[in-house]
């Protein structure tokens, strides 16, 4: 039956859930949730809370009527909603919470991500619920992760969760928005990810949610890949989590994938945002796709944007679709003046040859359709 197995899981609160009326936190449908980590936990099993809804929470405290709302009024209300929804969740809780604040940058630096896992750990071995949000305060736009579907994701990772439960306003997944298309039929099931899966998925219906059903599709999708089950459930409603606990079906379920990617490689997939783009002939996409090759210069027919040596990049065939993601050797500039070169050829243009590779093979990852859908539109 649906989680007898479980450990460990992460729940992700929806920001829709923590302040329903858009004026400050409310326990309406926190109690429920409240309950049901209770319960987990005192089943024996560790639980992750991702919870939205700082900016959400703080909007009573900070008088400002204009939409959209300006990125420093937005940070000032996360700064205050973050404190009261952390104080909220406290008072409902009968355990200690301890409180992570994060930006893109701590799952991009390998040190500060594995320093992420170790506190992590270290606070569920000792029975404290760690509730994690997006520092929203400090997060400058190229620091954000943007959204905590995504986040969750990132964290069920670091947590080696057994499934990732992401609390949202509607029942699961539908063929299209059901707010928008009456005939939208529910989906229970969800096998594998495929690109019509991700034409199903619209935005958020309201001005504090971030993502909609796109974003959860993409946490999904990365959990899978680390093999974590994915459920999307309405955390309004109370019987929802009555079923869960009784082992019974709720919401839709996303099958986690038999065949787990490599942490490194999950990491450069998910963790690392790209910076550029190389285009490549279409003999080198072919010994990247089907022989199982490094990336050399003489393969390299155009380079765009500014990236560094060590910065991930995109990599694209001739009509500039995208197919694979890998850490480039050398900056954009470099890479330029060496683009279609014999390997030989490099030292003397460049002055130097650090490596004959430009992506490594290690380095490297290539992408399924719907994947290349979803790097493509970060
Ligand atoms: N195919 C779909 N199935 C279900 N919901 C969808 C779909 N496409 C878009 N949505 C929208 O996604 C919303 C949930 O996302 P969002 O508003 O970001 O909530 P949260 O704050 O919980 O993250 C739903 O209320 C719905 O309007
Ligand atoms: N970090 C933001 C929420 C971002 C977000 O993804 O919101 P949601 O779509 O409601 O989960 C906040 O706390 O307001």
């Amino acid at each position: 039956m649906l989680g007898q197995s479980w450990q460990r899981l992460v729940l992700k609160v929806g920001s829709a859930l923590i302040a329903p009326e858009g004026k400050g936190c409310s326990t309406r449908y926190l109690l429920t949730l409240a309950r049901f980590i209770s319960e987990c936990r005192s089943r024996g099993i560790e639980v992750v809370l991702v919870s939205s809804g700082s900016v959400a929470a703080g909007r009573s405290a900070i008088a400002f009527s204009h939409q959209p709302l300006p990125i420093p009024v937005k940070q000032a209300m996360a700064s205050v909603g973050q404190y009261q929804m952390m104080q909220l969740w406290q008072n409902l809780l009968d355990c200690h919470c301890g409180q992570l604040l994060l930006t893109h940058d701590d799952f991009h630096n390998r040190r500060r991500y594995l320093n992420i896992e170790n506190t992590l750990r270290t606070l569920l071995d000792h029975q404290v619920l760690p509730i994690i949000n997006e520092n929203d305060s400090v997060a400058t736009a190229e620091l954000k992760l943007g959204d905590n579907d995504n986040l969750a994701a990132l964290v069920a990772t670091a947590v080696d969760a057994d499934v990732l439960i992401i609390c949202s306003d509607i029942d699961g997944l539908y063929s299209a928005n059901p707010r928008s298309n009456p005939q939208a039929r529910f989906i229970a099931e969800v096998e594998c990810i495929t690109p019509e899966i991700f034409a199903m998925a619209g935005g958020s219906h309201h001005s504090v949610g971030t993502g909609g059903m796109v974003t959860k599709l993409q946490a999904a999708q990365k959990a899978g890949q680390q093999g974590i089950d994915t459920l999307i459930v309405n955390g309004q409603k109370a019987a929802v989590f009555e079923a869960l606990l009784e082992g019974k079906a709720a919401g839709t379920l996303f099958h986690r994938q038999q065949e787990r990617l490599s942490a490194k490689k999950h990491w450069l997939l998910h963790g690392l945002k790209s910076q550029g783009q190389i285009q490549l002939d279409a003999g080198a996409v072919k010994a990247l796709q089907q022989q199982g090759a490094s990336l050399l210069a003489k393969g390299v027919s155009a380079v765009n944007g500014q990236f560094d040596k060590g910065d991930a990049v995109l990599l694209c065939d001739s009509s500039g679709a995208p197919f694979a993601k890998g850490i480039c050797q050398y900056p954009a500039s470099e890479l330029s003046r060496i683009k279609g070169l014999h390997s030989q050829q490099i030292a003397a243009t460049l002055g130097y040859c650090p490596r004959e590779e430009v992506i490594h093979r290690d380095d490297l990852v290539l992408l399924s359709a719907a994947e290349a859908a979803a790097q493509s539109s970060k």
